[in-house]
């Protein structure tokens, strides 16, 4: 924290890789160079001489004279230059522009790069010209770039400490930069903290001797308390994904600025417990459990992403009553279940699988016997949902009849009809598809009573969930003949990672298909979800909305425009919302909008107020009893 009154402190800034996210001198050679078939390699080795100048393993002076001499470079280059950097300002420093010029007295940006692109980049951030040092180029007659100003201290070793030195600043100075001559400063006694910026590079060596790590500008605002545009740094809240969630859902978390941790497979709950203790945001797909006991161990979580269609993996009450809002995908996925379902079927239909395997093996077998089109057969959907209606559609596209059971009443798409009970479809269904939801309750819906309604011969589909179908009673039909072949997607227990073995008496009948739960696995499905619920969990964290949430109120918020948006999460007991206005009427706080959504267990009171409050209401809100969560957001 700052330990002068603020005017009496200045901030000194590193221009490369920390006010903009990349390294001017690289970005120049790509563009210089454009047009000479070595260029890669040039570039490659302007990099590395950059890295070993910001690491400290070779002086200023020459880092700079080898990289100019590469880089062959012209006057003409710069405009260019100056519009890519322009572009490339770290992403932390174009949130708080405010800072910038607020301080502007007090900011100086000091690098050992040129200031002929760098004044143009920052200035119209609000940082003074005249509070820019840095080296100038030299070019010949022709305007091509064949050095640096030499006298300037900044093209020297330790250039920056002497820089600071000759600047004779009164009052405190704290740098903040991603290279060793940053900490140079520090480490001449001409600064009080040397904040490491790791928003786009980070270099252990740097690290190892910095005060703090500063992952964005909004952690260096924060750690002095000083105003920022985010509330609390992303960078301080962790995000892990399990089970190998699409990368673009990975960068969309990273562009936003949250520390993100990937792994590939699920975790058993005992390794849950141990990886979430610090976790606010979790995502998952369909293999991880998130029990009760996860939940108790997870003290920090805010919100989980389900990067599937089911939520059955959940606890959603627990979540709910200590206030974790849930999110899936559920439209995502859909085509594609559809899509192999419809596959499977023809291929179990012509018993294709069988005679596939049999040809490995150098058969040939040409006969019609127990092949048939799909053709005017009587599809049996249990579960009438988003998939179940998908199917619907597309089995009625290829000439079958559609028969369909849901518990809940449906409107019939096309020409489907609609069962009145279990026992109607199964004795009516010449092939069977399970397209209900993971709920415990249905366990085992499908047994040995079911299986003997179904008819002689039917062919039988489960890619819902694998404990919806009681195994041994299919393998019993299997073996007698009953099902005359299964497509099976989902089973009891599924293996972890896909170093782990499949078990199951399911193995080596002939005409069954099995697949490794990749009903929902497609390039589109997965890159569409990576999409779509990081924007849920987003405008879960940003905004406080929690349309399409499965187990909490849902509202949709409109977005928070010069004021503070107060969320308060509590147990639904009465009088709640009455103790929280009796807080803003005590205060004299204006209330600019308020929303309220109840569940019978939970309630999610949002409330706008002007900027303007004391710490108190806060801290009063927090205070009052059966609060769940509480969040501020501005
Ligand atoms: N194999 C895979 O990779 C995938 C599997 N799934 C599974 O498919 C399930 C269904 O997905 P959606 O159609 O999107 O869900 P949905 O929620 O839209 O549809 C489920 C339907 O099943 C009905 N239902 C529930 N229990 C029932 C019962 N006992 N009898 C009759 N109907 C019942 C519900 O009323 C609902 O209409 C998901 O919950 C998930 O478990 C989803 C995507 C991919
Ligand atoms: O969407 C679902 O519910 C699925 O079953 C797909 O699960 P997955 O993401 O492939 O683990």
């Amino acid at each position: 924290m700052l330990t002068k009154p603020l005017e009496q402190t200045y901030f000194v800034i590193d221009f490369d890789s920390t006010f903009t996210k990349v390294e001017a001198l690289d970005v120049l050679g790509e563009i210089s160079l454009a047009a000479r078939p070595d260029r890669n390699d040039i570039l490659a080795q302007i990099k590395a001489i950059t890295d070993r100048g910001m690491a400290g393993e070779i002086s200023v002076a020459e880092s700079l004279r080898l990289r100019l001499k590469l880089l062959n470079a012209h006057r003409d280059h710069l405009p260019a230059l100056i519009e890519t950097l322009t572009g490339k300002v770290s992403d932390s420093f174009q949130r708080n522009r405010v800072f910038l010029t607020d301080h502007a007295d007090q900011i100086y940006v000091i690098s050992s790069g040129f200031k002929e692109f760098i004044v143009p980049i920052v200035t119209p951030l609000g940082i003074k010209e005249d509070h820019v040092f840095a080296n100038t180029f030299e070019f010949d007659e022709a305007g091509n770039i064949i050095g640096c100003d030499c006298t300037n201290p900044l093209s020297m070793d330790k250039g920056k400490v002497q820089l600071i030195r000759d600047l004779n600043l009164d009052g405190d100075v704290y740098v903040i930069g991603d290279g060793y001559t940053d900490y140079e400063i520090k480490e001449a006694g001409l600064a009080n903290r040397f904040y490491a910026f790791t928003e786009n590079v980070m270099r252990p060596t740097v690290i190892e001797k910095a005060d703090h790590i500063a992952p964005s500008l909004d952690e260096f605002l924060y750690h002095n308390k000083l105003s920022r545009s985010q509330s609390y740094p992303k960078s301080r809240i962790k995000v892990l994904l399990l089970e190998n969630v699409h990368p673009v859902a990975v960068n969309l978390f990273e562009q936003e600025g949250f520390k993100v941790e990937i792994r590939k497979g699920a975790l058993d709950e005992d390794e849950l417990i141990e990886a979430i203790r610090d976790v606010s945001i979790l995502g998952i797909r369909s293999k991880t459990q998130v029990t009760r006991r996860v939940l108790e161990n997870a003290n920090k979580l805010m919100t989980i992403g389900a990067f599937c269609i089911g939520t059955n993996q959940i606890d959603l009450k627990t979540c709910m009553e200590r206030g974790i809002a849930v999110f899936n995908a559920p439209y995502s996925n859909t085509r594609s279940v559809v899509e192999l379902a419809i596959g499977e079927i023809i291929m179990l239909i012509r018993n294709i699988v069988p005679k596939s395997n049999q040809m490995h093996q150098g058969v040939w077998d040409k006969s019609a016997r127990n092949s048939f089109e799909v053709r005017g057969k009587k599809l049996g959907l249990i579960g009438y949902g988003n998939i179940g209606t998908q199917l619907s559609v597309v089995a009625e596209a290829l000439g079958m009849e559609v028969y369909f059971y849901d518990v809940v009443d449906k409107l019939a798409l096309g020409n489907a009809r609609k069962c009145k009970s279990l026992d109607e479809l199964l004795a009516i269904a010449d092939i069977i598809s399970m397209h209900v939801d993971g709920r415990p309750a249905n366990k085992n819906l499908i047994g040995k009573r079911e299986f003997d309604l179904m008819k002689n011969g039917v062919l039988f589909l489960n890619l819902a969930r694998g404990h919806v179908v009681d195994v041994p009673a299919l393998v019993a039909a299997l073996t007698s003949g009953k099902v005359a072949g299964a497509g099976l997607d989902v089973f009891p227990h599924e293996p972890k990672t896909n170093q782990e073995e499949f078990v199951s008496e399911l193995r080596g009948f002939p005409n069954v298909i099995l697949t490794p739960h990749i009903g929902g696995s497609t390039e589109e499905a997965q890159e569409n979800i990576g999409n779509f619920v990081p924007g849920k969990l987003l405008e879960y964290i940003n905004n406080g909305s929690t349309y399409g949430s499965v187990n909490f109120p849902e509202l949709q918020l409109p977005l928070l425009k010069d004021s503070h948006r107060l969320l308060h999460i509590h147990a639904n007991v009465p009088g709640i919302m009455g103790r929280i206005n009796q807080i803003f009427a005590k205060h004299d706080i204006n209330i600019q909008g308020q929303y309220l959504k109840t569940t019978e267990s939970i309630g999610y009171v949002i409330t706008d107020i002007a900027k303007n409050y004391s710490e108190e209401v806060v801290e009063e809100l927090k205070r009052i009893e059966h609060t769940i969560k509480f969040r501020l957001l501005y």
